[in-house]
């Protein structure tokens, strides 16, 4: 449908070993213009990016650039092609300056000695271009997540990038941050940059992009100018039937407005981190944490879990002061937690699904404590496998690592939810998660409080706040500056609250 396409995919398919995950797929994607692509977890997305960035080779299928067909054999065919894939996880080089990440890999150099000048010369242009301002003799590493990406794509314009592929870019920024990558973009496409766009948010859809296109089951199901379509037609697309928007009115069990908090922080402090939080989780109630990156509310979540040391005030579980320094002492305590860092604190990435679904706790705990039967985690399968909808080739022994992003956190989710801890604390629960899947991850919480446990969601999400909170507290820079209840819990109120304070 696109006019004068510059990239042209054609009739792509991908296999991992007997499935085929990537049906024969057709995308175009015109200069100066954003295509955003949408898809439930798992449906090949990502699969698909790196097909076209060259990570991946495909089984069949053409690529064309400008109407030229091109073999994108590699990365670095790729790249001399003008195609840049931004990756979730930033790839830079942390120790190098801002200048030298620029132009990494292409260092203007004079008899072997690299040029600085020239470096620095070739830096500053390119963010002049896009019109942002960054240190270039910082480290990489000391600059924040949203910064970091700007780096990122200051050198694939370095690089000569013509066509530029998000991965999910805004899953981990700030307000603040994804307004200025907005911005960043918006001038990437003026400049005739052709943009592809992966997301899960269908607001980003409507404000950024010109076309969008959904991927279902490695077939593309819909492709279309934004203007021409409604939020409702592109769920459709995506799940393939309607998706029930709406789940609240949960009543909290009458009893536990009596009942004593299963947990509790009193004017805890945690470093530089938060300040003063007070909070009180009583059985079957759900209070959630709003707040941007920056905000606190993850570091509080943690702190439950023993994550972050609690250096002033009182942590009370379940009736008694506690003192967690280590999430091993919070366990034992009977706290479950889904960390804001799946990958890395969260998954036992060289194991099947369903020992990560059954696995009762962290590693070593795991081992020391516990004794996990092939029979249970049979249990655990089935019961998550089918109530989160987990996409995977039905084989309790897939390892997870070959899971899509968004399925891994569902099984991460799973292991937690199996436990019932008495109390259970998650952080941004619904982060890369398929909207029909975010239905199930809201109503499996849910039952989890209904059930008795205290639950606490931190998150910069909120919709999620919406769906979720019987109690909202909400956060900026390490401080609480708002709790609503019940009906009072809707997203003017909240955003007004989260957005008053903050000006960066
Ligand atoms: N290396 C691999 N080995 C086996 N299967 C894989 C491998 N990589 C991906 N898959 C499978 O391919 C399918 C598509 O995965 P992909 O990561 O492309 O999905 P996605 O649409 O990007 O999902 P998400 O929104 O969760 O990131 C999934 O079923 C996944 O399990």
């Amino acid at each position: 449908m696109t006019e004068h396409p510059f990239l042209s995919v054609r009739g792509i398919r991908k296999s991992f070993g007997d499935v085929e995950v990537l049906h024969g797929v057709d995308l175009d994607v015109a200069a100066g213009s954003v295509l955003a692509l949408l898809g439930e977890n798992g449906a090949g997305k990502s699969t698909l990016v790196r097909v076209i960035a060259g990570d991946l080779h495909p089984d069949a299928g053409e690529i064309a650039l400008d109407g030229t067909p091109h073999d994108v054999r590699d990365v670095a065919t790729a790249r001399r092609l003008g195609i840049r894939l931004i990756y979730q996880e930033i790839s830079d080089a942390p120790p190098l300056s801002v200048a030298e990440n620029i132009v990494l890999g292409a260092w203007p150099t004079r008899h072997g000695f690299v040029r600085n000048g020239e470096t620095r010369a070739t830096a500053r242009k390119v963010l002049d271009s896009l019109g942002v301002n960054l240190p270039l003799d910082s480290p990489v590493g000391s600059l924040r997540l949203g910064e970091r990406q700007t780096v990122e794509i200051a050198r694939a314009l370095a690089g000569q990038g013509r066509c530029l592929i998000f991965d999910e870019p805004t899953a981990a920024l700030s307000d603040a941050e994804t307004e200025r990558l907005f911005e960043v973009i918006n001038g990437l496409r003026e400049r005739g940059v052709a943009i592809l766009y992966i997301t899960h948010r269908l607001d980003e859809v409507f404000r950024l992009a010109d076309e969008v296109c959904v991927l279902r089951d490695g077939h593309i199901v819909l492709h279309e100018r934004v203007s021409a379509v409604g939020k409702d037609q592109v769920v459709e697309a995506m799940v393939g039937r309607t998706v029930e928007q709406r789940g609240r009115g949960r009543e909290v069990p009458a009893a536990t407005g009596d009942q004593p908090a299963m947990v509790a922080l009193e004017r805890a402090s945690s470093g530089d981190a938060f300040t003063d939080v007070d909070l009180a989780v009583r059985p079957g109630e759900i209070v959630t944490l709003y707040g941007k990156v920056g905000s606190g509310a993850s570091e509080v979540a943690e702190a439950i879990f023993g994550m972050h040391p609690v250096d002033r005030g009182t942590l009370t579980v379940g009736g008694r002061r506690t003192r967690f320094r280590h999430p091993a002492d919070a366990i034992a305590a009977g706290v479950g937690c889904l960390p804001g860092d799946r990958q890395r604190e969260a998954m036992f990435r060289s194991r099947s699904v369903a020992e990560n679904l059954a696995a009762p706790s962290w590693g070593g705990i795991a081992r020391a404590r516990a004794f996990v039967t092939r029979g249970s985690e049979a249990v655990a399968y089935r019961r998550w496998h089918d109530a989160l909808g987990i996409r995977s080739r039905d084989d309790p022994e897939q390892q997870i690592w070959t899971l899509s992003g968004g399925n891994q956190q569902k099984v991460v989710l799973g292991r937690w939810l199996e436990r019932g801890s008495r109390v259970l604390v998650l952080v941004e629960p619904t982060r890369g998660v398929d909207v029909g899947a975010r239905q199930e991850i809201y109503r499996a919480i849910r039952s989890l409080a209904e059930r008795g446990s205290a639950v606490v969601v931190a998150t910069s999400d909120y919709e999620d706040v919406i769906e979720l909170a019987d109690r909202a507290i909400v956060m900026v820079r390490g401080r609480t500056v708002a709790e609503l209840t019940g009906e009072a819990v809707v997203v003017e109120a909240l955003t007004q609250a989260a957005g008053g304070v903050i000006n960066d």
